[in-house]
């Protein structure tokens, strides 16, 4: 019999509860799933969905009220030194010792886990990372992108298997958002690294991550194969711009941002019977088009818990 291989995270009926004063905020409740060795995997949701509180709980730098986490089978809490080598944590802000230079400062945090002779590693990370120029400099001379670059850097210094990205390119150029991706997923790839994402942009989710868990108020709202999740979504988006306010059956339907409306549509039935209730009501609209939907889309429908699309009925539309 073949033993499972034990998960690299699994989050147990993980709560917390922050006290205030005008009642406690339910930051997570309940939250339960295992993410497998070699996964990568993307934790998604809206500001203030509880994201950054389950990866500081999972980094052990902030306390559960309720429920376990274990990293590799070892426990945040009670077994906080074991736990934290078996991982690397990119964290959201750009915090980082302005005296030493960019190798130092990896030798340093190889230091902080006792490892000696980690030139090699070093000089790996700062070459996949665009760093290899920039080795002798001072943190302090560093534009904020080379910093982020060595937060990832000093993240992965002790090789660990299972790493932790925290919205790692918000407001990160193009070119780093590229050099980032294409290390992590060859980490992700060639040695088997198991990768824990948080994301504001769902189309990096959608290319990068196989397996997905939406948040929403703190609870797990989808947990899902990235391909069964944008399997759920309708498979086309009509989107058109108008200045003019949308018939109020069109309205309930649409997802609108200044002129542009978008409007989910089953098939190409649906499409048209959209189109003929928009010339009816006398809609005049610019730049029609028909997209596939993406995991945008199914993050907002979940998000807005408009599971499902009512029909439209149009004249002489069948149900
Ligand atoms: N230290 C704290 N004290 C009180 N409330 C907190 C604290 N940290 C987080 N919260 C609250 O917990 C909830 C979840 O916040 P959290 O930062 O985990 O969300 P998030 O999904 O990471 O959001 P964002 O995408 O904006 O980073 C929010 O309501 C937030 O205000």
């Amino acid at each position: 019999m073949v033993t499972p291989a034990m998960p690299a995270v699994s989050f147990q009926n993980v709560s917390k509860t922050f006290p205030a004063s005008r009642g406690d905020i339910h930051a997570l409740s309940d939250v339960s799933f295992d993410i497998e060795q070699g996964e990568f995997f993307g934790l998604l949701g809206p500001n203030g969905a509880g994201k950054t509180t389950l990866i500081s709980i999972l980094a052990g730098l902030t306390r559960a009220s309720r429920g376990h986490v274990l990293v590799h089978g070892k426990d945040v809490q009670s077994d906080y030194q074991a736990a934290r080598r078996q991982l690397g944590v990119v964290p959201q802000e750009l915090v980082f010792d302005p005296f030493f230079s960019v190798r130092e400062s990896l030798k340093i945090q190889s230091g902080y886990f006792g490892i000696r002779g980690n030139a090699a590693w070093i000089d790996e990370l700062l070459e996949g990372l665009g760093l290899a120029d920039k080795a002798g400099a001072n943190m302090r001379q560093l534009s904020g992108g080379m910093k982020r670059r060595v937060l990832i850097a000093q993240a992965l210094v002790h090789k660990p298997p299972v790493i932790v990205l925290d919205e790692p390119t918000a407001g990160v150029d193009v070119e780093l958002r590229q050099t980032l991706w294409k290390f992590i997923s060859d980490l992700n790839k060639r040695m088997g690294s198991t990768v824990l994402l948080t994301t504001h942009y769902l189309e990096e989710a959608e290319a990068l991550c196989g397996r997905i868990a939406m948040l929403k108020n703190g609870r797990v709202v989808a947990l899902e194969a990235t391909s069964e999740l944008l399997s759920r979504a309708s498979s086309n988006v009509l989107r058109f711009k108008t200045d003019q306010a949308l018939p109020l059956d069109l309205n309930q339907l649409a997802r609108v941002t200044g002129r542009v409306v978008q409007l989910p549509a089953h098939d190409a039935l649906e499409v048209e019977r959209l189109l003929a209730r928009m010339r009816e009501s006398g809609l005049t609209v610019q730049d029609v088009e028909i997209r596939k939907a993406d995991l945008e889309d199914v993050f907002l429908d979940l998000m807005q818990g408009a599971r499902g699309v009512p029909q439209v009925r149009g004249e002489g539309a069948s149900a």
